[in-house]
């Protein structure tokens, strides 16, 4: 059922060399990628790495692959990450795992962005998913109703009865904006309103994609634009 995931993250491990700081992405296809990073740490590898949620810092941990905190990194050579949505031009969607903070700074402090998806996320334009929005919990309400003048219908993202806490302490809300024609507009409207943190859109972070498929193949795209990097 995961061969499209497992074929993308595996693929993406083959670009580590030694020496080098990885990032390390979240959620279920970044998971394939450093289950094999563990094995190949495991066989001699050396490389360290820095994780984009406390999910990936335990997965991490588990395969006991060197952590460093982000404190210590100055930039990162490859970052390997998932995404819920990435269209034509390697804009993507992220945050359904809640990691869209750090993913971002990890993202944008990486030499190389590697996009790892199986091919059901491949969309001609983003939107589909909701977009995930980071908030403050403090005057959320406010947050929440200038998402609604902006027609976002956003929901509060809960576990149960309760909402969904971010590793930074933070809130999410779930937009829909159904078809996304500008992003970058977008991205930089959503950032002007007081209270939100980050949002799930990442505009030319992306540097190469790699597209699994359920037969166990894969496709890569390299990105034509220049990736948006501060380091
Ligand atoms: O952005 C993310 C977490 O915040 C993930 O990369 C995204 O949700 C994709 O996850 P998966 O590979 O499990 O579909």
């Amino acid at each position: 059922m995961d061969t499209g995931k497992r074929a993308a993250g595996e693929r993406a491990v083959e670009f580590i060399k030694p020496g080098m700081t990885i990032g390390l992405g979240t959620g279920s296809t970044a998971y394939f990628a450093i289950k094999r990073l563990g094995t190949l740490v495991r066989n001699g590898l050396s490389i360290r790495a820095v994780a984009t949620s406390v999910q990936s810092e335990l997965l991490a941990s588990e395969e006991q692959i060197p952590l460093i905190p982000f404190s210590e990194v100055e930039v990162i050579d490859i970052d390997i990450d998932g995404a819920d949505e990435v269209d034509g031009q390697l804009q993507l969607i992220k945050g359904g795992g809640g990691a869209l903070l750090r993913e971002k700074i990890i993202a944008a402090a990486s030499r190389e962005m590697i996009v790892v998806v199986d091919e059901s996320k491949v969309v001609e334009t983003l939107g589909r998913f909701p977009l995930p929005v980071e908030i403050i919990p403090f005057a959320w309400e406010l947050t929440y109703k200038h998402l609604v003048d902006m027609g976002a219908n956003p929901k509060v993202r809960h576990i149960g009865n309760t909402p969904f806490v971010t590793d930074n302490g933070n809130w999410i809300l779930d937009c829909s904006f159904n078809q996304i024609q500008q992003a970058e507009v977008l991205h930089a409207a959503l950032n002007d309103i007081p209270g939100i943190v980050e949002n799930g859109l990442f505009i030319h972070y992306a540097t190469r994609l790699i597209i699994g498929y359920t037969d166990g193949s894969i496709k890569e795209v390299t990105s034509p634009y220049p990736a948006k990097k501060f380091f």
